[in-house]
Formats: structure tokens, sequence, C-alpha cells
């Protein structure tokens, strides 16, 4: 089974390298991409085909597509003629709906939905997958052998979409964010910067790997950090005092409204 990638910016190649790392052969790939620069990066660093998106969609059995949600409608008006019934299209784009997709495409051209994530590159990706309308079970199977191959994929109905680009799609990003800004409290505290990264890098992981590995419900594991009348507790009052809590509620609210907006060409 052939698939393209049209759109090798930081998604495309996190999907590709994934690809490869999962021993999808090369030459049963291909990506399409407007720079020409970074189309000859891509083919330098991996092998791969780099041809016209038309030519992407003419020959790959599975096309991705990986550009901004602002460029899908032109990237589906220069394929759509290419496309034919038993091709399935992939879309990793935040925002756009699968009948977005199918109103542009050929009939008996399937559809799924993706939202993944960049942890994808060190294969602990997030993807959730949704099917369009034209979808049976061989393509849904198809897409989440595609994801699997960089982490762990989730089916949702489409309608929660907007909520887990909200959540997982963006998430890494808050993530960063709070690591970032603790690293620079250490420093504040007088900690050498290479310390303090250390220091927040290993808690990360380590706070993590319990959470998956031990099931446990975060706010137990958070109660057991915080001994009375302790370091935690003064600590956690002023993450309430300062709304915190409210803060990721409004931050998240304000993506997956972000993504419905990206769904009406915004
Ligand atoms: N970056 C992330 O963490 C995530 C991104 N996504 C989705 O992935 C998509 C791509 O996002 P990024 O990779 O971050 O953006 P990006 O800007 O790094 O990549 C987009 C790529 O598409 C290329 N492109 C634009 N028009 C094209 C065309 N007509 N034909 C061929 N290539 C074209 C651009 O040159 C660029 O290399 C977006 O729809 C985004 O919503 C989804 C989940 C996570
Ligand atoms: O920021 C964005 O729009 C994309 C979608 C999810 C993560 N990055």
């Amino acid at each position: 089974m052939s698939t393209a990638i049209i759109g090798a910016g930081v998604m495309g190649e996190t999907l590709l390298s994934g690809l490869v790392r999962a021993g999808r052969r090369v030459d049963q790939l291909m990506v399409g991409e407007k720079r020409a620069e970074r189309a000859s990066e891509l083919e330098e660093r991996y092998g791969v085909a780099v041809v016209s998106n038309r030519e992407a969609a003419a020959k790959a059995d599975t096309v991705a597509l990986v550009v901004k949600p602002q460029d899908m409608g032109d990237v589906l008006e220069e394929i759509a003629p290419e496309l034919r019934a038993g091709q399935l299209v992939v879309s990793l784009a935040a925002g756009i709906t699968t009948s977005f997709i199918e109103s542009r495409v050929p009939d008996g051209v399937a559809v799924v939905r993706v939202m993944p994530n960049t942890p994808a590159l060190v294969d602990e990706g997030m993807a959730a997958i949704s099917p369009g309308s034209h979808c049976d079970e061989s393509h849904l199977a198809e897409v989440e052998s595609l994801m699997a191959s960089t982490g762990k994929v989730l089916r949702i109905p489409e309608k929660q979409m907007d909520a887990v680009t909200a959540i997982s799609g963006s998430g890494p990003a808050y993530i960063f964010f709070v690591v970032e800004s603790m690293i620079e409290a250490g420093v504040h505290l007088g900690l050498p910067r290479s310390t303090a990264t250390d220091l927040v890098v290993q808690t990360l992981v380590g706070s993590a790997a319990m959470l998956r590995e031990t099931g446990t419900h975060p706010v137990v594991l958070r109660e057991q950090v915080t001994s009375p009348s302790g370091t935690t507790a003064s600590a956690l009052r002023e993450l309430e005092v300062h709304r915190v809590r409210a803060a990721f509620l409004a931050a998240m609210e304000a993506a997956r409204n972000r993504s419905r907006e990206l769904a009406e060409g915004s």
C-alpha cells in the first residue's frame, strides 16, 4: 500500500519519520511539498520521492493531507481531478471536517480525520481518528496502523474533534510552557540553568510514568506529595490564588473555539 504525504512541515515530517522508523518501505512513500528547499531536505534525509501534489494523488492508495487548514481548500481543488473511488484521504488538519473534504473529492473516496500530536516524533504520540461517511472498517484499520507507528490511537466521534484538538493536539505546547516556567523559577531561586532543566525534565518524565504505570488518579498522586503544612501545600495554594486551574480551562476553551473557527475558514 503506497502512502503520499502532502505538506511536509513539522507534522508532515513527524508522520513521515514515524512511517520510516516503523519499517514502511521508502519506495512506497512519497511527499508533495510546496517549498522546494524543504522538499530537497526531506529527499536527502529519508530518500523519499518528492512529487507534485497531483502525482501523489494519482499514484498513492492513501493520501495524507498535512497542510494548514487555510490551505486545505486549494490543495483539494488541485488534487480532486486525480483522485478516484477506492482511495483513502486522511486529513491531519485542525478544524477541517470530513464533510468539507467529502464535498470536494469524487464519490467513493473514503475520508478519515486525524488529530495527532508532536510527541509522535519519539513514538509517544496521541492520535484521535474519526471516520467520514463513506468509511468502512478497513479504512479505519489502515489509519490506525498508520498512526500506531508513532504512538497511541483512539477512535472518537467527529463531534469530539475540536475538544480533542484543544487537549492532546495542542497539549504538548501547554506542557512545554509549564516546563519552561518551572525552569525559569529554578533559575530565579538560584539554581544553575542546566541543573534546573535536569530537575524539571526528569520530574516531568517521572510523573508521567507514574500516571501511566500506576493508573492512579492524579488527585491521589498530588495528595501523596502534599505533606501537612509542607512546601507543596504552600505552592499549591499560590497556584489556586493565581487561578491556574481556571486559566487552563479558559485556554483550552479558546483552543476548542479556534478549531471551530478554522472549520469556517478563518
Ligand atoms: N504542529 C502540530 O503540533 C500539529 C499540527 N497539526 C496540523 O498539521 C497541519 C500542518 O501543521 P504544521 O506541520 O504545524 O505546519 P507547517 O507550516 O510546519 O507545515 C505545512 C507544510 O505544508 C506546506 N504546504 C503549504 N501549501 C502546500 C501545498 N499547496 N502543497 C504542498 N505543500 C504545501 C508548507 O510548505 C509546509 O511545509 C495543520 O493542518 C495542523 O492543524 C495537527 C496536530 C498537531
Ligand atoms: O496550533 C495548531 O493549530 C495545531 C493544531 C494542534 C496543534 N497544532
